[in-house]
């Protein structure tokens, strides 16, 4: 649940102090009493007053040649910069319990980006001053003026920079505009892109460059120089109207908004004269409300609509927040959200459970699956049923756990009035024991017989119909499915059939304050060169569904490689066995569109599995409510970089990502390389860029780009029946890159985990 806070301006202020009725109260603690009465939680108060405006005006900002005064202010200024101290009647409050349920603003006329150096060198010793006097009365947080100069957004962020560095524990907030109408383009999607929008001319004056940063880069750069402090958060300001529908807002939904700054102007009436907001802005606060933030109303006592008094604006938000998609999913037992709350952004390492023997309780969370194995038995009983050969099945589950999806093979075997018997083969001797009490008490020698030992080893006394495994990763291959029924392929008939029959993995480019924090969190190099397995939260994939300027991106979350089974061309040992892993090694160079700017912070994984026919699991964002809906097995993964990658707008990004073995391990490598479009006219040499098409296998590698044939992609699947995802590329996208277009290298990551140095899998 967002907490409420109700702003109390300095005139808010100065007119509790005249009331008589104070008594013992001090004007903020009457404020606090009366927003608690009202159903706030807190208060948001200037830290200042006029009087310490006038001081610091007078001190910092007149000019004392032409006072009188000229040489005292000069040594009074001199004194305060040595020795910063407010007197009493500069503040507004001076008691610990003023500030217990107070947001202090800080003074929002300090000039810490005016071009003058003097004045912001003043400004900054004001700003330690003020946060240092709340930090005193143990504010946990003060929200700072906006950045106003976009030509000294990196002093601003500077002075931040020191200020996190000498207040201990308090959190910055910067308040900042969500955006600048002037640098937005209404509509659904876009800045201008640099081909798009002609540049300014220097004949006709034009803008500056730095005039058409959006309000997002700006935050974008304080929070860069101030190196991802986590006590840097955000106050986003909602004052200017939002347009309808427009992606780049989403940007916000992968920042660290600890506040919304909601003032009653930025409501409208609706027909009956209660205040409401805009269908952009009911949109927008429905999306940000998953983060819980802090919503700031402001000027809600000064009667701006006829009807619904001062309590009708946090209402009015209270019932946006019941209709948010995201706040009803956490709230409905049953759903993936619900059942992962609390692990919202939380970084865990992938199961090895090659490698390691999973616990009971391991196992039990997996069984909590509804949808998992019922869609297994979906699959076990069209494999039964349609199985061509009349007489005796054989089954085998390889790697049966605790014995779920033995237990549902038999419900399938019983559906499907088909003879069958059943194997169960599991390597984790104490797994082993329940598999054992099951066996004797549930399932009986006649239908069951257990097997202990490797299944890429173990002898099963007669080759088998059906193999039946759920070895899948989060990546779908990352916990060695392939690695593991290669051996287990052995003892599969060669018209046998495998369920899982094949498994994808899917990635989409980025961005995440939170998770990047969280993976420098452990200062060990190794944690920002290992995928995790994390439900996504605050998070904003950047890529989307166009072709690009180009004409040449695949679509907003991308296949990298799939495995089949069982393997048709496999050159195998004596025993059956692979000579070597070579042919599970998979590489993929994937194009995404990055319409709005954007830092990419990593990658977010999936996979998708076909079982048996269409029926399959799936985590992919855009499948898995037809495909496997409220299934709680996997998490996404997520792929980190070592250093944030900025995308300027309608840029593209193209990744590589690899999956390499040696005999005792398996790791994944991966880089990316960010691009953008300029008009050829612009660009003296060739530019080189290696294939643009999306997995296509009979993509031209190395080619000269202009012109780049485009693969068109059509995402399809085995289980649903029409083409997912068509990639709609705009008319002049068609088939090659757009004439007069070239693309220019900006700039690219390290090779992460090279050799497998910091993350593995073991064989
Ligand atoms: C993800 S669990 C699935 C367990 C169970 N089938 C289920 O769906 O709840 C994978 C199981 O396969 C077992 N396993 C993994 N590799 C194996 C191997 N090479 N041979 C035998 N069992 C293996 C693990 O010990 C674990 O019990």
């Amino acid at each position: 649940m967002p907490a409420f806070s109700s702003h109390y301006a300095l005139e808010d202020i100065v007119e509790l102090s005249q009331r008589d009725d104070l008594g013992e109260d001090t004007p903020v603690l009457r404020a606090t009493s009366d927003a608690r009465t009202a159903g706030y939680d807190a208060v948001c108060v200037p830290l200042t007053n006029e009087k310490w405006k006038a001081r610091w005006t007078e001190l910092c900002i007149l000019d004392p040649e032409e006072s009188p005064d000229k040489l005292v202010i000069e040594q009074r200024a001199e004194a305060w910069r040595s020795k910063p101290a407010f007197f009493r009647d500069e503040v507004t409050i001076s008691r610990l319990e003023e500030a217990e349920n107070l947001i202090p603003l800080i003074s929002d006329w300090l000039e810490l980006d005016t071009s003058d150096d003097w004045v912001r060198h003043d400004a900054e010793i004001a700003l330690q001053q003020e946060l240092a006097f709340a930090s005193y009365l143990n504010a946990q947080c003060a929200i700072l003026p906006p950045p106003s100069n976009r030509t000294q957004v990196g002093s601003y962020a500077r002075a931040i920079n020191a200020c996190l560095a000498s207040i201990p524990y308090m959190e910055l907030s910067v308040r900042i505009p969500i955006y600048d109408p002037a640098t937005v383009l209404p509509g659904p999607s876009r800045s201008p892109s640099p081909v798009e929008s002609a540049p300014p001319s220097s004949a006709t004056g034009g803008t500056p460059p730095e005039s058409n940063m959006t309000t997002w880069e700006m935050w974008d750069t304080i929070r860069t120089i101030c190196g991802y402090n986590p006590r840097l958060t955000l106050a986003l300001d909602l004052t200017p109207p939002l347009p309808l529908s427009s992606s780049v807002l989403d940007q916000w939904l992968a920042e660290p908004v600890r506040h919304i700054w909601l003032p009653a102007s930025a409501f409208i009436a609706n027909a009956k004269g209660y205040p409401v907001l805009t269908k952009g802005s009911q949109s927008f606060i429905r999306d940000i409300v998953k983060l819980q933030p802090n919503i700031i109303l402001s000027g809600t006592r000064a009667k701006k609509h006829t009807r619904g008094g001062e309590p009708a604006y946090a209402q009015y938000v209270r019932h946006l927040e019941k209709t948010s998609p995201a706040v009803k999913a956490a709230q409905t037992a049953g759903t993936v959200e619900n059942f992962a709350l609390g692990y919202q952004d939380y970084l865990q390492a992938p199961l090895q459970p090659l490698m390691d023997n999973l616990q009971s309780i391991t196992y039990q969370t997996f069984e909590q699956d509804p949808v998992k194995y019922r869609n297994y038995e979906e699959a076990i009983f069209f494999a039964l049923s349609e199985w061509p050969t009349p007489g005796k099945v054989t089954l085998c589950v390889a790697g049966a756990g605790r014995g779920p999806l033995v237990a549902r093979a038999l419900k399938a075997i019983e559906r499907s009035k088909r003879e069958a018997f059943v194997y169960a083969v599991e390597k984790n001797p104490n797994a082993y024991v329940t598999l054992q009490e099951r066996h004797r008490e549930e399932w009986g020698d006649a239908k069951v017989k257990l097997l202990f030992g490797d299944m890429r080893t173990l002898e099963v006394p007669e080759k088998v119909d059906i193999l039946i495994s759920e070895l899948l990763g989060s990546f779908g291959d990352n916990e060695l499915s392939p690695e593991c029924l290669d051996g287990a392929s052995r003892f599969l008939k060669p018209d046998g059939i495998s369920i899982p029959s094949s498994y994808t993995a899917y990635i989409a480019p980025l961005s995440s304050s939170k998770l990047y924090n969280e993976t420098r969190a452990t200062k060990d190099p190794k944690s920002l060169e290992t995928p995790y397995v994390v439900m996504l939260h605050a998070i904003n994939i950047l890529s989307d569904n166009g072709g690009g300027i180009s004409g040449t991106c695949g679509p907003q979350i991308q296949e990298c490689w799939d495995f089949e089974h069982p393997r048709k061309d496999a050159a195998l040992t004596e025993q059956g066995l692979p000579l070597t892993n070579s042919h599970n090694t998979r590489s993929a160079k994937l194009t995404f569109h990055i319409p709005n700017a954007g830092v990419l912070h990593g990658f977010a994984g999936y996979f998708e599995a076909v079982l048996y026919g269409h029926v399959g699991l799936s985590i992919h964002p855009d499948r898995m409510a037809q495909i496997s809906k409220d299934m709680l097995s996997w998490f996404p993964l997520f792929i980190p970089l070592k250093d944030p990658l900025y995308l300027p707008a309608d840029s593209e990004l193209t990744v590589s990502l690899w999956r390499l073995t040696d005999v005792r391990k398996v790791w994944y490598e991966w880089y990316a390389e960010a691009f953008l479009p300029v008009p050829s006219s612009s660009v003296h040499s060739p530019i080189w860029r290696d294939t643009l098409s999306p997995m296509s296998p009979s993509a031209e590698h190395g080619s000269f780009l202009s012109p780049v044939v485009s693969t068109p992609t059509f995402v399809s699947s085995p289980l649903l029946d029409v083409p997912q995802l068509t990639l709609e590329l705009p008319p002049q996208h068609s088939d090659k890159t757009r004439e007069g277009v070239s693309l220019v290298k900006i700039s690219q990551t390290a090779l992460h985990n090279p050799g497998g140095q910091s993350s593995w899998i073991g064989l």
